[in-house]
């Protein structure tokens, strides 16, 4: 049985079990349990702290997690990264009070900077030559400059609305992340085999999210038209219409450029366009 590692509650804690049902995964979970078994295939889970995750995986008290990359990198275990899986994308910034001068990273020189990501802050500043003072501190590290703790703080962003609202302004990204899909480095081959099984479903589940299906009226006239706007993954499905001189056509088009290839295909004569969402999605 395949052991995985998801935070017990925050922000990558309703994406990762999104994920996990998504893949087909069946199983009970109650908030006070930290420990649940899936029904329908050989995997454990642990509600864990975030924190607390790449050091489990690199022991091997879990085979597998789900962490941001900024806390897998600051635990210093970068070698765990199995896969991406495209959610909780954020960065981590430094900021200065609004009103502060800055022109570049050498305005920190010598500065007190509040963070809780001190390794990986530390190699970027000593990359670019810079010596500060890190005081580490594990949260609401937006509040440092106000209460005198520092001058510059180094934290997590997404909006932009915590640095707003707390009168900083970013002037730095020194690592930008994602949750990513970790694994300890010596599964046994059972282990490595369910694995691969996870990791196949994950990625059907990921290209079908990225991906819609399509269907549409067309006169025989358009067909090249339209099957040039839709390559489809091998080629468009063409059906004749029961209506002569017409067919239908089937294909799937990125999320990214729907808009504008539908926008296209009404230009070229194309009509009554259906889009549905894709479960799976396997190549
Ligand atoms: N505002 C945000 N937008 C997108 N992703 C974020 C945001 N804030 C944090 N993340 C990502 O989600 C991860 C978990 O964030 P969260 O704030 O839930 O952590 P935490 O408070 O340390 O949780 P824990 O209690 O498990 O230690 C972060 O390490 C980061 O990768
Ligand atoms: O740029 P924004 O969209 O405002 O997001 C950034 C904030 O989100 C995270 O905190 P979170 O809200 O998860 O709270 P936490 O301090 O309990 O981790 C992070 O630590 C920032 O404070
Ligand atoms: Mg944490």
């Amino acid at each position: 049985m395949l052991r995985l590692a998801i935070q017990k509650s925050g922000r990558l804690s309703e994406d990762s079990l999104n994920l996990i049902r998504e893949c087909g995964i069946s199983f009970l979970s109650a908030s006070y349990k930290l420990k649940t078994e899936a029904t329908n295939f050989p995997l454990e889970i642990l509600y864990l702290r975030d924190d607390d995750i790449p050091g489990y995986v690199q022991d091997g008290v879990a085979d597998l997690g789900i962490v941001g990359q900024n806390v897998l990198v600051e635990a210093g275990f970068p070698g765990l990264e199995v896969e991406g899986l495209g959610f909780s994308k954020c960065r981590l910034s430094l900021a200065v009070p609004r009103a502060a001068a800055y022109d570049s990273i050498e305005n920190l020189q010598g500065v007190n900077i509040a963070t809780s990501y001190p390794r990986i802050l530390g190699d970027y500043l000593a990359e670019r030559g810079v010596k500060a003072n890190l005081h580490t501190i594990s949260g609401s590290v937006e509040i440092a400059p106000s209460i005198g703790l520092a001058e510059a703080i180094c934290d997590i962003v997404s909006s932009g609305s915590t640095l707003l609202g707390n009168g900083l302004r970013e002037v730095e990204t020194v690592f930008r992340s994602e949750a990513v899909l970790i694994a300890h480095q010596n599964l046994s081959p059972e282990k490595q085999e369910l694995l691969e099984q996870l990791q196949f479903r994950m990625q059907a589940v990921r290209r079908a999210r990225r991906n819609k299906y399509i269907l549409l009226n067309a006169p025989v006239s358009a067909l090249d038209a339209v099957k040039a706007l839709l390559p489809g993954i091998k080629s468009p499905t063409v059906t004749p219409l029961a209506e002569e001189g017409w067919v239908s056509v089937q294909s799937v088009v990125n999320e990214d450029d729907f808009w504008h290839i539908t926008g296209q295909l009404k230009a070229v004569g194309a009509e009554g366009i259906l889009v549905l969402p894709i479960e799976k999605m396997i190549s």
